[in-house]
């Protein structure tokens, strides 16, 4: 077997920290090698090395045997390597058509219609459903998401690297993906897919190279090896997949939402007429399918969205029109979609991050004057107990932290606040199995606790695990809300697609 891409001894070290020791990466010609590892464990290090965004300090690359040196992605994208990063690499007032083109050679003077009808036949081609006229700013993360991908089709790369492609992705897009993939290798491309869900890459993969904590722990020939066993070797220990939980004490009502009316950023109703309430010790979940107003919802409730009619209640407040801090004063976390456009400031400390909610009051801070102390004690606390690896602590750039670490810092933060109801949009996203397995169990403890907890995830095992009850969303319509002991995923998956259950029924 030929190798298309060899890694040899790759050495990286940032501040504190490791993140490549002495890696060995071998893809062969045609194959789907996959790469796992927990949040931290130097995969996007290893990746950025091979697409020339990072220097590694030791090693050598060759590609179809030859050594190469790599010191920008352009230097990549001739050797046929092409990248979708997990955090995208768009610019959010231009259109699709214009990232796509943006960069490669003759950029803006390319013919645009010549490009955009390129960029349209392949997203037709492979499914993705994207129109290349449309600006980046008014799309999904999902869609996003695809952008990236196309920009890679277009640019004919050979070696096609994914990271985390499938995170923000519905079923079906996923389905849609692994397709394609198949049919990249089928061509003689060779893809590397960088994926937490064991299950990907037991659908797709050819082998997996394990890697912890900066080393690498073993390759092995994927259909020959359970997804325990790789869980287990990546974490270094057995994982639990079920979540384990009592049956949900109720208490009073905390969010109530009453016929609320929503506009997207189109200016038509995201949101249609949306009723739901959330009790105290319940974690409500909301299921659908990307796009179908649980984000003008949620924006709604945490107030980045302006409301056109209808109420939300919040423990007796009427907070419709309420400015965010008052939203947070009494007692609303969230955890969002978007966790570097929303969740943290990534040119700022892990320190100051987790300040950036309390800073003002007591006991963070007393008559103007911040309580240092209290906050680096504080800050190292949301650290320790969400297990969020740096090479520097809180004194980490939020922007230096790996995707999952970043996510670890969110969540943290807003589960040790304490908020009476806690708004969680895709909180395991990018998370690797360990760490979804506490982050699923500090959300079942919040509600324990006699918080609200209302859930948003594209993921149904996710919906399914955590929720007491399933509210379905489609078309900015509540289709239906269920209790979760009492319902199935075929029959949820019917009313994400907007089938409403008596009409099942007939
Ligand atoms: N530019 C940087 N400066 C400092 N530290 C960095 C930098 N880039 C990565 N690191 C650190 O290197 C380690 C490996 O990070 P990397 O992003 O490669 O992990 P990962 O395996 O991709 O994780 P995840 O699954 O969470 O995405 C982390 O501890 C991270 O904080």
């Amino acid at each position: 077997m030929s190798h298309v891409i060899e890694m040899l001894n790759i050495r990286k070290e940032f501040p504190g920290i490791v993140a490549n020791d002495d890696i060995t990466l071998q893809v062969e010609q045609g194959e789907i090698h996959a790469i796992l590892g927990e949040n931290g464990a130097g995969k996007s290090t290893l990746m950025s090395i091979l697409f020339g965004l990072y220097h590694a300090d030791k090693g050598q690359i060759k590609v179809k045997g030859k050594e190469v040196r790599i010191n920008d992605p352009n230097d990549a994208n001739e050797l046929g390597i092409g990248m979708v990063h997990q955090h995208f690499q768009l610019v959010q007032n231009f259109t699709v058509t214009e990232n796509i083109i943006l960069g490669k050679e003759g950029g803006f003077f390319l013919d645009r219609r010549t490009a955009s009808k390129k960029i349209k036949d392949l997203s037709v081609k492979y499914g993705l459903n994207i129109d290349p006229n449309m600006v980046i700013d008014d799309i999904t993360v999902g869609m996003q998401q695809r952008v990236e991908i196309l920009k890679m089709l277009y640019r004919n790369a050979e070696i096609l690297i994914f990271d985390e492609p499938t995170a923000v992705l519905t079923p079906q897009e996923i389905e849609d993906l692994m397709g394609i993939m198949r049919s990249l290798v089928a061509e003689g491309k060779s893809v590397i897919l960088i994926t937490h869900k064991l299950n990907e890459i037991k659908a797709v993969a050819d082998r997996c190279t394990v890697i912890r904590r900066g080393k690498v722990i073993g390759v092995v020939d994927v259909k020959d090896t359970s997804t325990a066993k790789m869980a287990s070797m990546m974490v270094g220990r057995p994982v639990s997949f079920k979540v384990d939980k009592k049956p949900a004490q109720v208490g009073r009502v905390i969010l109530d939402i009453h016929d609320l009316k929503v506009m997207n950023s189109k200016k038509v109703l995201g949101v249609k007429d949306f009723s739901l309430s959330v009790k105290a010790g319940e974690i409500v979940g909301i299921a659908g399918v990307d796009g179908n107003g649980q984000t003008e919802l949620i924006e709604a409730i945490t107030g980045l969205r302006e409301v056109e009619s209808g109420s939300i209640i919040f423990d007796g407040n009427d907070i419709t029109n309420a400015d965010i801090r008052r939203r947070n004063e009494i007692g609303l976390g969230h955890i969002p979609e978007d966790r570097q456009k929303r969740g943290l400031v990534m040119s700022s400390t892990v320190f100051n991050n987790v300040a950036i909610k309390e800073y003002y009051h007591s006991p963070f801070s007393k008559r103007g004057i911040l309580e240092a102390e209290y906050l680096r004690e504080y800050a190292q606390k949301v650290v320790a107990q969400f297990d969020v690896r740096s090479g520097e602590g809180i004194f980490s750039l939020a922007g230096k932290l790996s995707g999952g670490n970043q996510q670890k810092l969110i969540v943290g933060r807003e589960v040790v606040a304490d908020p009476e109801l806690l708004i969680a949009v895709q909180p395991t996203r990018g998370l690797d199995v360990g760490a979804i397995e506490y982050i699923h169990s500090q959300l079942v403890a919040h509600r324990d606790k006699g918080h609200a907890v209302l859930l948003v995830s594209f993921e149904l095992d996710e919906i399914f695990n955590l929720s007491d009850r399933i509210a379905v969303m489609n078309s900015g319509e509540l289709i239906d809300i269920v209790k979760t002991s009492e319902t199935n995923e075929d029959e949820v998956g019917l009313m994400m697609a907007g089938v409403k259950q008596k009409e099942g029924e007939q």
